[in-house]
């Protein structure tokens, strides 16, 4: 057990082996949730027009005429093309650009239309600018809208689009390969015969890659040949930047991954962890190389989760979360944890570092009742996996604990 390493020792190895993805340009609708990988500049003035800002009437501030000519009527999206002289007005429908000479904008609603063409303002006098927004005045061409670096949330998207950014450089999500491995294994669609179970892992893992803001490629399952495994671990480590398994990692007679992955170029940079559940989880990196056996030559980060479903989450909670968010381009971030109060008295024997399943609610955790490492049922309502350090102890209701929030 000594020689097993720690949750700390192998987040460290983990850290170690991130870094962040080449940036590369992507359609601006799949930026989202992407690290801008340069600053945006915007091409254009905006808005591009000093623009009416309201519908009514493009008029001269100073002309205090009682009476005005509509010479015209100018709707957005169009262009004006009388200029405005004394004692006339434009009839504009808001976004339109201001006619020459116009400086300010009288709602409709302040208007009293006289037929022939000619329209009288009710209520005082307006003042030069008013309900106009000026050519340039948010953003002149040339300006950085958005600074590298920058987190693409919504708001960027729409600051992106504006500035004509339609293929920003952004360091991309990273492309995640789920592939479960068990001749056990059959789909949620389907009844399990004797001696089988569904593939709960494949989803849950598919899932969990697309809630951490990574891109899913979900591979299903393959059956425990060396035929099998190595066809669908060629094609993970071909296709994606990080290779998820679960199953096969332990000491069973089929547990071939380890192997074949060895085979197939990928290093082995640890191979169980002293945390429970979760304990056999493997680790390694096929290192970017012209030369490589899948022909894709790029870096490819591959965990073999435990098969049991709650190790298989606690391996990813813990090790692969982080790693994703490293390679988007964050600096490496240790695993989301919060500190919580007992809501009752509990003791845990000396051992490995234990993650039992937690519902917080206020900052106090109860620990759920659950079965082991199986028991994935046993979590539908947990929030959190209440961090139980390996000396164990008598812990007191009130004391304080980590939770890593699920
Ligand atoms: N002699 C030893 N036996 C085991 C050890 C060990 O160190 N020495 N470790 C135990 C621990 S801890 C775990 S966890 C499991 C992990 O084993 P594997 O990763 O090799 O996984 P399997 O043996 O393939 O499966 C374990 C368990 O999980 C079920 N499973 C597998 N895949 C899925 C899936 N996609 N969806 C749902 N459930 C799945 C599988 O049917 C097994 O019941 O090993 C212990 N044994
Ligand atoms: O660590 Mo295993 O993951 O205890 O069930």
């Amino acid at each position: 057990m000594s020689e097993l390493l720690t949750v700390d020792e192998a987040l460290a190895l983990v850290t170690a082996e991130a870094r962040s993805l080449e940036p590369r340009r992507v359609a601006l609708k799949t930026a989202l949730g992407c690290l801008l990988a340069e600053e945006a500049v915007s091409d254009v003035d905006s808005p591009p027009h000093d623009k009416a800002m309201m519908d009514g009437f493009a008029v001269v501030a100073s002309d205090t005429s009682a009476e005005r000519e509509v010479v015209e009527t100018v709707m957005a999206g169009a262009v004006p093309t009388v200029a405005l002289g004394p004692g006339q007005a434009t009839r504009i429908m808001t976004g339109a650009p201001l006619p020459a000479g116009a400086d300010a904008v009288i709602p409709v609603e302040r208007s009293e239309t006289l037929g022939e063409g000619r329209v009288r303002f009710l209520g005082p006098t307006i003042a030069a600018g008013k309900h106009v927004m000026r050519r340039g005045e948010s953003v002149a061409a040339g300006d950085v809208v958005v600074a590298e670096g920058a987190r693409v949330r919504p708001i960027e998207i729409a600051v992106l689009a504006e500035a004509g950014c339609a293929e920003p450089s952004v360091v991309p999500a990273p492309r995640v390969a789920v592939l479960s491995t068990g001749d056990e294994l059959v789909g949620a669609d389907q009844k399990p015969r004797a001696g089988q179970i569904r593939n709960s892992n494949g989803p849950m893992l598919v899932a969990a890659v697309r809630d951490a803001g990574a891109t899913p490629l979900d591979l299903g399952a393959a059956v425990d040949t060396p035929q099998a495994l190595r066809l669908a671990l060629g094609a993970g480590l071909a296709r994606a930047d990080v290779l998820l398994l679960s199953g096969g990692v332990s000491a069973g007679d089929k547990d071939l991954v380890p192997g074949l992955l060895a085979e197939l170029g990928v290093r082995k940079v640890f191979h169980k962890v002293a945390v429970k559940p979760g304990k056999p989880l493997w680790f390694g990196v096929r290192d970017a190389s012209e030369n490589d056996p899948s022909g894709a030559g790029h870096r490819c980060w591959v965990f073999g989760l435990p098969g049991n479903p709650v190790s298989s989450l606690v391996g990813f909670s813990l090790f692969v979360r982080p790693l994703l968010a490293a390679l988007g381009g964050a600096p490496f971030v240790q695993p989301a944890t919060a500190p919580v109060r007992l809501a009752r008295a509990f003791s845990q024997p000396p051992g490995r570092e234990t993650y039992l399943p937690a519902r917080v609610d206020a900052g106090v955790a109860q620990v759920l009742p659950w079965r082991g490492s199986a028991d994935i049922a046993a979590l539908a309502g947990a929030n959190a996996l209440l961090r139980v350090p390996a000396a164990g102890g008598e812990f007191a209701a009130g004391q304080q604990l980590d939770a890593l929030l699920i």
